[in-house]
């Protein structure tokens, strides 16, 4: 934070926040959209009804896959911009200096499609697949999980519990999720740095060859800080939004 705030000023805290606030509403909505469908089909109960017949974890854990697993063709795109954008650390332009490579989100996603093909733009999408179908499992399971262990049988969880339950199924996620979300992003990068990755085994071995096993938990802490509050709110936005409108 401290090395951040002297090379970029406060500014460079918000580095490529426009493009994941202009997609984080469809991606969610994919995400919880795709899940709760795959649950109507799988048990034939409605949202409304599932306080009253809870459905299998096994069932929770299948429609959170594939809700993780169909979600990443909305994300990859935008998650691929944020990245560049995040690693691009020069400081602000000053009179004289070189201009950045990407001039913001825009120009960063033109230049991926002129420098390396429209398919550039799903570059690590392999890797975010593999990051994200199992941890949404495990993040809506421990959810429901949650919720149903402090919640008398058939009611609605309260407002603490779903805060609760939601932050906690963030930062299990993400535990799990951070040393894919590590190799993920260095497939990222690698098209801008011209280092050739031959896969997401070969990009593990790599990493684990130059820094050792611990490159895997690269940025769990803020990962997890990062992940309670945002999917605390994100899971009483869902259950309060159904609430009103179903
Ligand atoms: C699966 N994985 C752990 C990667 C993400 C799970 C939570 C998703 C949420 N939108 C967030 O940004 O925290």
């Amino acid at each position: 934070m401290v090395k951040t705030y002297r090379h970029e000023s406060l500014l460079g805290f918000f580095k490529g926040m426009s493009f994941p606030i202009a997609s984080i509403a469809v991606v969610n909505s994919v995400l919880f959209g795709v899940y709760s469908n795959t649950l109507l089909a799988l048990t034939a109960t409605s949202h409304q009804e599932r306080r009253a017949q809870p459905p299998s974890y096994t069932h929770v854990f299948i429609a959170g896959c594939t809700g993780g697993f169909v979600q990443v063709y909305c994300l990859a795109p935008f998650d691929l911009i944020k990245v560049r954008l995040q690693n691009q650390t020069e400081p602000r332009a000053r009179p004289g200096s070189p201009p950045p490579r990407y001039r913001g989100p825009v120009h960063c996603a033109v230049s991926i499609c002129q420098e390396e093909g429209p398919r550039g733009l799903f570059r690590g999408a392999w890797a975010l697949t593999l990051r994200d179908t199992p941890t949404l499992g495990i993040y809506f399971v421990t959810y429901e999980w949650l919720c149903h262990q402090s919640t008398p049988g058939g009611q609605n969880p309260s407002s603490a519990t779903v805060l609760a339950a939601g932050g906690f199924a963030g930062i299990v996620s993400w535990a799990v999720a951070t040393p894919l979300d590590v190799i993920k992003s260095r497939m990222q990068m690698a098209g801008l740095k011209h280092r050739v990755y031959r896969g997401v085994l070969d990009c593990m071995a790599s990493s684990v060859r130059q820094e050792g096993l611990g490159v895997f938990c690269r940025g769990l802490t803020i990962n997890s800080a990062r992940a309670f509050p945002v999917n605390a709110v994100t899971f009483l936005s869902y259950e309060d939004l159904l609430r009103w409108w179903g």
